[in-house]
This record gives C-alpha cells, structure tokens and sequence, in this order.
C-alpha cells in the first residue's frame, strides 16, 4: 500500500531541483521501489483523463472519504489496468474502498471505452494520449521542447555534436521538432540549435537524457531556454572579458548560477587557454537552507566549484554591500521567488488531471482530509460536482518552493507583497558600491512582478543617485537583441484570483519596454511566461557624482595582468 502513498507524497511534495526520475531515486523515506513509483506515476498520467471521467462517473469520492482524488486515481489505474491489480492486501482499507465499486468502475470504463468509438483497450489508450496533448496544447504550432544547454565549463557544443546528439538530425525550426506521427510514444531523435542563446539545444519533449554520461557528467544540464536570459543578459557572450566578481543573490536550485559559471568558463578558454586560476568568482546563495543543499550539488554537478562559493542559507537583503569579500562585485543577478505564473508544467514532472473532488455523502469529512483535498484541488467548493477536473499541482507544487504558489492561485494583495519583496531585492543589489550590471528576472506574467517593479526600481532612491538605467535593447547580446517580444504597458491576460483587480498601466518610456525581455506560455516560441530586465550603472546620469568615485574606478582587480589592454566595452555583441 505504501505504493500509493508513496506515489501521492512525490506528487505533492515540494521540488528538490534535478529530473523527476531523480527526485524518486534520491527522495527518503519511500517504502515502495522508485522503480515501482515512476512506473505507477507515468503510466497513470497517460490515462488520467479517462480515469478521471470514470471516477467521476462512479462517484466513488463522495462515498469513500478516505480517498483523496489523486489516490483515488493511482488506485483505480491500477485497479482496471494493472495485471496484477492493487499492490496491496485484500483487507487494506483503501484497496476496499476501491474494489467496493469494482462494478460501477468497470461499467465506467467500458462506457469511457466505447463513447470514444474504441474497440480495444489500445486503442482507447491512443486516443486518451491524443486528447491529452491536444488538453495540454502541444498539438498544433505550439512544440514544447526539452531544452538542453551545454556546460562549457567541462565540455562545447561541438563535442556534445559530435557525442551526445551524434545521432541527432538537425532540424532548422522549432516546430520541426514535432513528431511525424502525433500518436507515436517515441520522440524521434532530432536536434534544433537554439538562435537565441548560444550553447542552448532543443529536442523533442519525452527525450529522457537522466541515464545519459553527459547529464551524469554534468557536461549537459536541462534548463529552459528563458532561465538562460538572465546570465546571456548580464556576461554576454564573453566576447569581451567579464572584469570583477558575480552575485547570484537567490539562486537555488543553481541554474543561472552554473550558467554564468559555464559563460565566464567559455569567456576564459578563448582569452587564454593557459590560465588554471579562475579570475572571476560568483557568490551565489540562497535563503533556505534545504534549497541550498540542491545548489551546493548542483554547482558541483556543473564542476562549477572553483568559481562558484555558495553561501547556504543567505538572506540577499542581509548581505552588506561593503563587506569587502564583495568589493569586487561588478555584475549581480537576481530571480527572485515569484507567483510563478507563467510556468506551464515543471520539465518532466507528469501533470495529472484529477477527478474533481466532491463534498462528502458522509457529514462527517474530517479536518485533514479536507484541508488535503482542497490543496490538490484549489477550491473544490467552486468545481462542479460532475464533469469538472483539475491539473494535480505537481507542476505547480514544484513551482511552489521556488516561488511563491499557494495551492495554484495567488490573489492580488499576494501579488503586491511579492513585488514589494522583488524590489528591495532589485534596489539592494543597485546599492553594491562596484556594482555596474544588474539582471532582475520572474517566471511570472503580471505586470505588477515585472514592468511595474522594473518602474519602481528606475525611480528609487539607490537608482536615481547611482545612475542606474535599463540596458538598451541595442547594447544586448546579440541573441538577445534579435528576441521580438518586448515589455508590455498593460496587464496582458487575467490576474489570478480576483476579478476587481486593479490592472494599473506602467510609466515607461519605450525604449525602456524595449528593453525589458518577455516570453509568454503556448505561442510557437516553447517556452513558459518569463520575464527579464537588465539595469546598468551610467554615472553620467547619476544625481550625485561625488558619492561615485568608486564606481568611475570600476572594481579592483589585483589580477588584471591578462587584460590591460582589454577594457570592459558593455555587454559583448
Ligand atoms: C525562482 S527561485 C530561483 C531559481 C534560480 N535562480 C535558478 O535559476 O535555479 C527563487 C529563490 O529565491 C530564494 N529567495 C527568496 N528570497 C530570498 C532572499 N531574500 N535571499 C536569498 N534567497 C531568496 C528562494 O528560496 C528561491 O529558492
């Protein structure tokens, strides 16, 4: 039995960062076999939909209250699908409280079978799957990828060409990258190379590379194309050597750290092949201390250890900016917790629709099991009592401890508080004396997380004082430059959770929408809603240049012998 609780406390359980096979092979205090608990997982999110349906149809939640709807939906997949049936004894409780209704499921499930018109069991199975990519949008100009970026600290595009993707077809869109037959299970193995972000790959979504030497390795690290804005943004393509030291100020689970690593690694290599020392080092941490633990093994993973110093623990906003371990800080990054509302589905983690939980026919539901099933569901008192389903939160569970997703929704005042936080953070990092280059990024939607914290932070104290402007869409990275989606003025979709909330447009100038980066969930670009800005220090625009000597000097650099010649030219084109 242990199975399906096991299974249930993956799905609910926060993201320690890796794959999700990862996450099941390294989670503790699992009984069942992780073998066993990916198995269950993947399959029963191949048939949730029509699980769903035939749970709902049975009825079975509002007579059994020991069932929550997603332990209701491992339990009758493998009641109805599994040979061996439900892995538990014969008297379990919940085995009982499944096979009590083995008629009603069954009859469910032919009636399910046959308002499909399937005659088999394989062909429902076909079906199932291709409603569900169309549900989750996948069908048509939108290809969500797997993307891929290649770690320079220990490997190159090239070698990863010519060994990891060597039996690869390169393909020359996004969307090529769409399976010949939509009802095939196997992704064909095609490559498309990233214009945008250099080193970035993408291939097919379901391309599985956990048991890969290159993921072991750490020569390859899964990542979102968007989550590469904010280090491309900030170090360019190193061109031009990156002069002073780095700050990821929240950076678990290490994403943008180890990219920034893997920039400054490639930016060495071609400057001098020579040189062991690293010359630039990154201090990167992280406020909670578990998620620190994930950034520790993820630097370590990337071979990132000699450039980067985790700080475990480390509030960003009780960092000094005058300890003068950061005196050399020229270039920080921020990507702050956030509602999270432009995620659309955490990489591999299998979104299952559930069966709409129905009050119970019993008056006596007890405490926690509403309160459990009222985080699966976000609000079951709004679900009607048939029909409805919902997207279990393991996507956006995962989203949660990153972010800031209290059972999926977020309301307006959460939102405020959030920006709120997300502006301190912005405006500490400007108070760093040497600091000259500063990127602020959300995976949200709403204005209010974006364009409006973006607005504040221009017209704070610190910014007007230090000179600080946003970095011009002309002065980006050259991938960068080229990305046509753009900040927006107004709040561009619904804000979650209230229909009266006030949607205020934001004061910026164009050339400052123009410089702030966006993608947006399910357009042909494949990518999640993100956000990102970068702001520069230009003394020349400062209110009060005597306090600026420090930054007109720029950070000291007692290992500058290298590069005297080579004087910081802005961000490389
Ligand atoms: C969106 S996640 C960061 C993701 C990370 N940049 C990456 O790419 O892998 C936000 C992180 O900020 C951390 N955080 C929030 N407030 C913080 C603060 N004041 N100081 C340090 N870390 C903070 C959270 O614990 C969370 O891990």
């Amino acid at each position: 039995m242990s199975l399906y609780f096991d299974a249930e406390a993956i799905l609910t359980a926060p993201s320690t960062g890796g794959s999700f096979k990862s996450r099941i092979y390294s989670a503790r205090n699992l009984r069942a076999s992780p073998a066993q608990i990916y198995a269950l997982i993947t399959e029963a999110s191949k048939w949730d939909r029509v699980l769903a349906e035939v749970i709902e149809r049975a009825d079975i939640l509002a007579l059994e209250r020991k069932l929550t709807p997603l332990l209701a939906l491992l339990l009758v997949h493998d009641f109805l699908l599994s040979k061996n049936g439900i892995a538990a004894p014969a008297a379990h409780p919940l085995r009982q409280a499944t096979e009590r209704h083995k008629t009603r499921l069954k009859a469910e499930f032919v009636k399910a079978r046959v308002r499909r018109g399937c005659a088999s069991i394989e062909a429902l199975k076909t079906s199932v799957l291709r409603e569900k990519r169309q549900a989750d949008g996948k069908d048509g100009d939108f290809v969500y990828p797997r993307w891929v970026r290649i770690n320079n600290i220990c490997t190159t595009l090239e070698d990863q060409l010519g060994t990891t993707f060597a039996s690869y077809e390169r393909v020359q869109t996004l969307a090529a990258l769409s399976p010949d037959d939509p009802d095939s299970r196997t992704p064909e193995r095609r490559l498309y190379i990233d214009p945008n972000i250099p080193d970035l790959v993408a291939v097919p979504y379901g391309i599985d590379f956990t048991s890969s030497t290159a993921y072991k390795n750490g020569e390859i690290i899964l990542q979102d194309k968007a989550s590469c804005f904010p280090a491309y943004l900030l170090l360019g393509d190193m061109r031009t050597a990156w002069k002073g030291d780095l700050v990821d100020g929240c950076a678990a689970p290490g994403n943008k750290t180890t990219h920034m690593a893997s920039l400054l690694a490639k930016g060495n290599t071609k400057k001098a092949k020579t040189k062991a020392k690293p010359k630039n080092h990154i201090f990167s941490m992280d406020a909670s201390t578990p998620r620190s633990k994930t950034l520790q093994k993820m630097v370590a993973l990337a071979k990132a250890d000699s450039t980067v110093t985790v700080l475990p623990g480390q509030d960003f906003l009780a960092l000094d900016p005058a300890d003068p371990q950061f005196e050399n800080v020229s270039g920080l990054l921020l990507d702050p917790s956030c509602s999270g509302s432009g995620i659309i589905g955490r990489d591999d983690v299998p979104q299952l629709t559930l069966p709409a939980a129905t009050a119970s026919k019993t008056t006596t539901t007890t405490k926690s099991a509403a309160k459990k099933r009222k985080r699966q569901t976000n609000d079951e008192s709004e679900i009607p009592h048939s029909k409805a389903t919902v997207v279990a939160t393991a996507a956006a569970t995962s989203a949660t401890d990153e972010n800031d997703i209290p059972g999926g929704t977020i309301d307006h005042e959460r939102l405020t508080k959030l920006s709120n936080l997300q502006a301190r953070i912005v405006e500490h990092a400007l108070s760093f004396p040497h600091a000259t280059h500063v990127t602020y990024s959300t995976c949200s939607i709403h204005l209010i997380e974006n364009e409006a914290v973006v607005s504040r932070v221009l017209a704070s104290e610190v910014a007007q004082q230090r000179g600080w402007r946003l970095l011009r869409r002309g002065e980006q990275p050259d991938g960068l430059r080229q990305w046509r989606l753009r900040g927006v003025r107004q709040e561009n979709g619904v804000v979650a959770g209230s229909s009266d909330t006030p949607t205020p447009a934001v004061d910026l100038s164009d050339e400052d929408l123009e410089a702030c980066l966006r993608c947006w969930p399910g357009d042909v670009e494949g990518l999640g809603g993100f956000f990102v800005a970068g702001f520069v220090c230009d003394p020349s625009g400062a209110e009060d240049l005597a306090a600026l000597t420090g930054i007109e000097k720029g950070p000291a650099d007692d290992n500058d012998d290298d590069h005297d010649d080579d004087e910081w030219e802005g961000f490389s084109d």
